[in-house]
């Protein structure tokens, strides 16, 4: 069986499905997360913290994203396998296209995610037309932690909602596959993920996206401080697989995010 492509995503939100995805980095987790009925997985740029211990994810190389990207490649078969794009990986169209093309051919990406606006419309245009499908990360960008002030709530002040709306649908008109939103308030994610076509996949945007991820160790109980939109999934249940179970079943029936999870 091949792998699941992006018309399987497509016609879950024709059919109004939710979707459950996650990150994972390795080859054992990869397995895990496969078997309990994950569909998506990111490998993150996210395990600059949680795998290396950095404080933020912009000392990740393209090598490193690599390397855990043929780790999750060799552990799954069938979930669609989308690997970030790290800190100045995609700083001009040509350094993007150059380095998109070594995540696909080297690591055996599926599509590759970015973080940024109608800045990137470019370098997305590029990509999409050259075959390598994007998705686009919009709200809270981790590799913009510096020039945000921390890991803070995204598009509460109607300007910003305003531009995170224009920004979403250039990318989409741009050729983006797919959109990611992060850390925004979860009425905004409902309004964004109607307005567009492609799926729209959720951290921290509530419920109503089309699919939600989470980072594995938040949601298995293994980082320090976890996000608040987060869940430990193992509180309640004897083993990881039983967890992820949860998590996907959760996912599915529209129980998480609560409301008590999604910013306001
Ligand atoms: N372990 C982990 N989980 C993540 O979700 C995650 C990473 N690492 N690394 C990369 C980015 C950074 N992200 C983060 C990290 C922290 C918060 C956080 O603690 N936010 C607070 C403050 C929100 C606010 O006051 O505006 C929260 O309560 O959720 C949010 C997103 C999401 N990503
Ligand atoms: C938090 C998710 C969306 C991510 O970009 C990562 O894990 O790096
Ligand atoms: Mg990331």
């Amino acid at each position: 069986m091949p792998r699941l492509s992006l018309n399987h995503f497509r016609k879950l939100k024709r059919q109004g499905e939710k979707f459950a995805s996650l990150t994972a980095y390795d080859a054992s987790f990869a397995r895990v997360i496969e078997e309990a009925g994950i569909e998506l997985v990111l490998v993150g740029d996210s395990l600059g913290m949680v795998i290396q211990g950095h404080e933020s994810t912009l000392p990740v190389s393209i090598e490193e994203m690599i390397y855990h990207s043929q780790q999750v490649h060799r552990g799954s078969d069938k979930m669609l396998l989308m690997v970030d794009m790290p800190f100045m990986s995609y700083a001009t169209p040509d350094t993007a296209l150059h380095n998109a093309a070594r995540l696909m051919r080297e690591g055996y990406a599926q599509i590759v995610k970015l973080e940024g606006g109608t800045w990137l419309a470019d370098t997305v245009k590029l990509l999409t037309e050259r075959g390598i499908p994007v998705c686009a990360h919009l709200g809270l960008m981790p590799q913009s932690v510096h020039q945000l002030g921390g890991y803070v709530v995204q598009g509460r002040a109607a300007d910003d909602a305003e531009r995170l709306r224009q920004d979403a649908l250039a990318l989409q008109a741009a050729g983006a596959s797919m959109l990611l939103l992060e850390c925004i308030p979860g009425k905004l994610a409902a309004e964004i993920t109607q307005l567009l076509t492609i799926p729209v996949i959720g951290i921290g945007a509530g419920a109503d996206c089309d699919g939600q991820i989470l980072v594995l160790y938040d949601m298995l109980g293994l980082t320090a401080k976890p996000p608040s939109f987060s869940k430990n999934f193992l509180l309640e249940q004897a083993d990881i697989q039983a967890a992820i179970i949860s998590y996907t079943q959760a996912v599915k029936n529209k129980t998480f995010p609560t409301p008590e999870q999604t910013f306001s």
